[in-house]
């Protein structure tokens, strides 16, 4: 009998009703709106409660620069949180909601792994509680009232040369990148290019994870900007009535979902920018109730920490107003061994050269959070292929960088396995004071903003900017949006903005080829290298193994 698949242990899981696991944290029925047994969200009422409370511990766990596949991240918070409420600390879990395009792409879900999962995971992995379908729904009505709006007279002036609004689909569909809409005859349409982004890189998704609650989420809506008109002026969601109707569509999935692990530990799941595209982050509401229930909460930001930690410490902390207790730093003895050189083919081969080639990205990272002055816990995410040898390297390499170190053992047995990193993480916590600052300030330019990521956490020696990304910038300064924090589109596989530059590249600069501002979510946007905002599917995507049985059970899903 082989490994068990991450479904086949998510079907044996006895979940309990999930109103006893919120009641376990004293989140009484009353708070809930229940979507079958398994899943709920968080009334209102209970949510506005919350925002009074004592905040608990706030724990960030990040990673090295991963392999296609993933280092962990989501299956170690999993872990650590079983672990942390094994050891009798009342802790809750704030992750992110998984996307269809990597579901059915190359990555797979993001419930976690092994026994270290949160169930229902097909439900998690597919539908969920709706919130993708709601966001993309908002997305794309805003679309078509921009588009209506130009067929009916176009009476804003918007010059249909100047569309920075894209419409949005949940999945990898490279197909949709530039596209032409309004073909055919003059009641068809005005016709012009166009452009899809996959859901988790939309602005309405960032809203959704930014805002406090609906009031706050109106207002970020209404500042989207859309266009600009033949002046060159912003035309925005609030110029063409669209506010009202999308918060509409968006109004329930404005409320955090609730969810268990395998252990029936509470996890809060809402939001799911992904972090090369976007913000990277689960929600700013998720994370502080999970705060204000629990005395430790573990939630986790995408990718690399060159991106999902960068973005949740420069991004996320500064607009709620979050100070992290401690970063885990995940690392894998196969992202060390890839940064190294090694083909994805060979990774679970013993190889101690590769090993100390590649350990100099752990290296970079490790250094890069010391810079937020938040203390950090590096975990080594233990794989069945991970020899003796290789894990003793990687342990004694954080001893002689003074940097403490646990091994995390959470995929092949769930909590239990993640008890000698919790216990370290708390001792951190215990001993170690955290000092967090974000790198850059408000009122830095735009692009001494972009420079102090590139040259403080990527690395680079400097940003190359095309003459168009300089004009996006300078308009941007001139509209009045420089004290806004930047989010960095960068491919995940390279602490440069070149994937096949691994390790710890030096000598190089970035490029930053577009910059546009997103005026709801409150951040600008810098694309840099060839990074795209919708994502293809592989030559074997992950959809040809999935099924459904006469049973209605799915296989397939990882
Ligand atoms: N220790 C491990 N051994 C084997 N597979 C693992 C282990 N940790 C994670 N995985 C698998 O790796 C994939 C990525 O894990 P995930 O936690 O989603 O990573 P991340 O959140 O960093 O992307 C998942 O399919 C998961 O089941
Ligand atoms: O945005 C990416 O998230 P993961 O690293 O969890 O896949
Ligand atoms: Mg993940």
């Amino acid at each position: 009998m082989g490994v068990k698949s991450d479904i086949e242990i998510a079907q044996e899981a006895k979940m309990l009703h999930i109103k006893e696991v919120a009641k376990s944290v004293g989140v009484e029925e009353d708070d809930l709106e229940f979507y079958g047994k398994y899943k709920a969200k968080l009334t209102e009422e209970y949510l506005k409660k919350a925002e009074s409370k004592k905040k608990g511990k706030l724990i960030l766990v990040t990673a090295i620069n991963p392999t296609p596949a993933g280092e962990g991240k989501t299956t170690v918070s999993v872990g650590l949180g079983d672990a942390l409420n094994r050891l009798g600390h009342k802790t809750v879990i704030a992750l992110r909601e998984p996307s269809l395009g990597p579901c059915f792409g190359i990555k797979g879900g993001a419930a976690g792994g092994g026994y270290a999962q949160v169930v229902p995971m097909e439900d998690l992995n597919l539908h969920f509680t709706g919130d993708f379908h709601a966001i993309t729904s908002a997305n794309n009505l805003l679309a078509a009232l921009l588009d209506n709006h130009i067929q009916q007279g176009n009476e804003l002036m918007i010059d249909t040369r100047q569309i920075i609004w894209k419409r949005a689909e949940d999945m990898n569909d490279r197909a949709l990148r530039n596209i032409v809409v309004g073909l055919g005859a003059k009641a068809d349409g005005v016709p012009r290019e166009d452009h899809f982004v996959i859901t988790v890189a939309s602005e309405i998704m960032a809203i959704l994870c930014l805002s406090s609650d609906l009031e706050d989420l109106k207002k970020r809506l209404a500042n989207i900007i859309v266009a600009y008109n033949f002046k060159g002026e912003p035309v925005t969601a609030g110029d063409l009535q669209a506010v009202g109707a999308m918060a509409a569509l968006l109004k329930d999935a404005l409320k955090p979902n609730i969810v268990q692990t395998l252990e029936h530990t509470p996890v809060i799941v809402h939001g799911g920018p992904f972090a090369n595209i976007a913000h990277g982050c689960n929600s700013v509401r998720a994370t502080k109730t999970a705060l204000s229930i629990a005395d430790y909460t573990v939630t986790e930001a995408g990718f690399g920490a060159d991106l999902g930690a960068e973005k949740f410490l420069d991004i996320k902390c500064r607009i709620a107003g979050l100070k992290p207790d401690a970063v885990v730093l995940v690392a894998t003895i196969k992202a060390l061994k890839y940064n190294g050189g090694v083909p994805k083919t060979e990774l679970g081969k013993e190889n101690l050269e590769a090993l100390k080639k590649g350990i100099v990205n752990l290296e970079k990272h490790i250094e890069n959070i010391q810079k937020y002055g938040v203390p950090v816990v590096v975990t080594l995410n233990s794989f069945i292929t991970d020899t003796e040898e290789e894990t003793n390297f990687v342990k004694e390499f954080c001893e002689k960088k003074d940097c403490r170190f646990a091994l995390a053992e959470v995929w092949a047995k769930g909590g239990e396995g993640g008890e000698a990193l919790a216990k370290e993480v708390i001792d951190t916590i215990n001993t170690k004071p955290s000092n967090y600052a974000p790198i850059y300030s408000d009122d830095m330019s735009i692009k001494d903003k972009i420079g102090t990521v590139a040259t403080e956490i990527y690395g680079a020696d400097g940003v190359t900017y095309t003459p168009a990304a300089s004009r996006q910038i300078a308009k941007i300064e001139e509209m009045g949006f420089s004290k806004l924090p930047v989010c960095m589109a960068k491919t995940q596989y390279s602490l440069s903005d070149d994937p096949t530059l691994l390790g710890r590249p030096t000598g190089y600069n970035i490029t930053v080829r577009e910059v546009y501002v997103s005026a709801g979510a409150g951040f600008v946007v810098a694309l840099t290298g060839a990074i795209m905002t919708m994502p293809g599917l592989p030559k074997h995507p992950a959809a040809y193994d999935i099924d459904v049985d006469e049973n209605g059970k799915i296989t397939g899903l990882f």
